[in-house]
């Protein structure tokens, strides 16, 4: 492929073991610390970046994970395709604790993290009507069924603040507005990874039933572990059949998302944050050299 295959692990999934050339790289962004250092290497010659979300050893929350350091230190490391792999609740009887989701659409309900790498100084709007890359889902879809994983195919995320699990009648609320699964961590991460002109997908790994349920009663974070200890195996084996059969560059526009997207004239911009930006954006805020 052109381009390298990135990753973002959740819970429950902070290595990918079986690598070549790996190791650990510590990456430095203006956006903050990242998660983790990140580990590279190749899988069958496709060259990847693994990123765990929480940090080894799972040390940030939910509210805390830095996302924008994240997706601009995986985009400073050449990552063109990025793969969110999450712990979700289901809302639907028909999706169950063991399945995985390639997520197409996300309500956003969280409200305590930075959301834009963009802001005074350098506004820019992009389109998220189509959240994520149709070919790079496709591709999950295909390689997780080729695992012999059940796979549905599109979702709708409701991305929730945490760290708390939902109200039972905050689970029946989202259940009612037509939501297929809940997590805590997809968005900003898919806002910034669009801004970032990555193609993103999201794969959800279906850990309980949230708290709606008439036969499950509530979640807890020992039915989630038991779970996600099945899917840790299952995420792995995804991973390396899509790596074998990564789309290139989509036709969706994912890898142009900022072309007409920022609004601030040139003589306005503010030079600090147009410097942070050089990595996520300087395809079309750093002019290019005419020799
Ligand atoms: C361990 S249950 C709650 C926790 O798991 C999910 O994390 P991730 O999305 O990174 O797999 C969920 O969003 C919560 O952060
Ligand atoms: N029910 C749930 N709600 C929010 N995040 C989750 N992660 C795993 N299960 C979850």
């Amino acid at each position: 492929m052109d381009g390298r295959f990135g990753i973002i692990g959740g819970s429950g999934l902070y290595d990918i073991p079986g690598l070549s050339d790996a190791s650990w790289t510590t990456v430095e962004s203006p956006w903050g610390v990242p998660s983790d250092a990140i580990l590279t290497g190749t899988l069958d010659g496709v060259p990847l970046a693994f990123l765990p979300r929480h940090g080894r050893g799972h040390v940030h929350a939910p509210t805390t994970v830095p996302d924008r350091a994240n997706i601009d230190a995986m985009k400073r490391l050449g990552v063109t395709h990025l793969v969110s792999i999450s712990a979700c609740g289901s809302f639907r009887e028909d999706m169950a604790p063991g399945d995985f989701v390639v997520v197409d659409q996300f309500i956003d309900r969280t409200f305590a993290r930075e959301k834009s790498f963009f802001g005074t100084g350098c506004v820019a709007h992009v389109s998220l009507a189509d959240p994520v890359c149709p070919d790079l889902s496709a591709a999950c879809v295909t390689a997780g069924r080729g695992a012999g994983i059940t796979m549905h195919d599109g979702g709708t995320y409701l991305a929730m603040e945490g760290p708390q699990f939902s109200t039972r009648a905050e689970s029946l609320m989202y259940r009612a507005w037509g939501c297929d699964v809940i997590g805590m961590t997809n968005m900003p991460e898919a806002k910034l990874a669009r801004e970032a002109e990555l193609h993103y997908a999201s794969v959800a790994m279906i850990t309980d039933y949230d708290s709606w349920h008439p036969d499950h009663g509530a979640v807890d974070v020992a039915d989630v572990i038991r779970t996600l200890q099945g899917n840790g195996t299952k995420a792995r084996d995804l991973v390396v059949a899509l790596a074998r059969s990564l789309p290139r560059r989509c036709t969706a526009g994912c890898a142009t998302a900022l072309t007409h997207a920022v609004m601030t004239s040139p003589d306005q911009r503010d030079p600090a944050l147009t410097a942070k930006l050089d990595a996520v954006a300087g395809r079309v805020l750093i002019p290019k050299d005419p020799t």
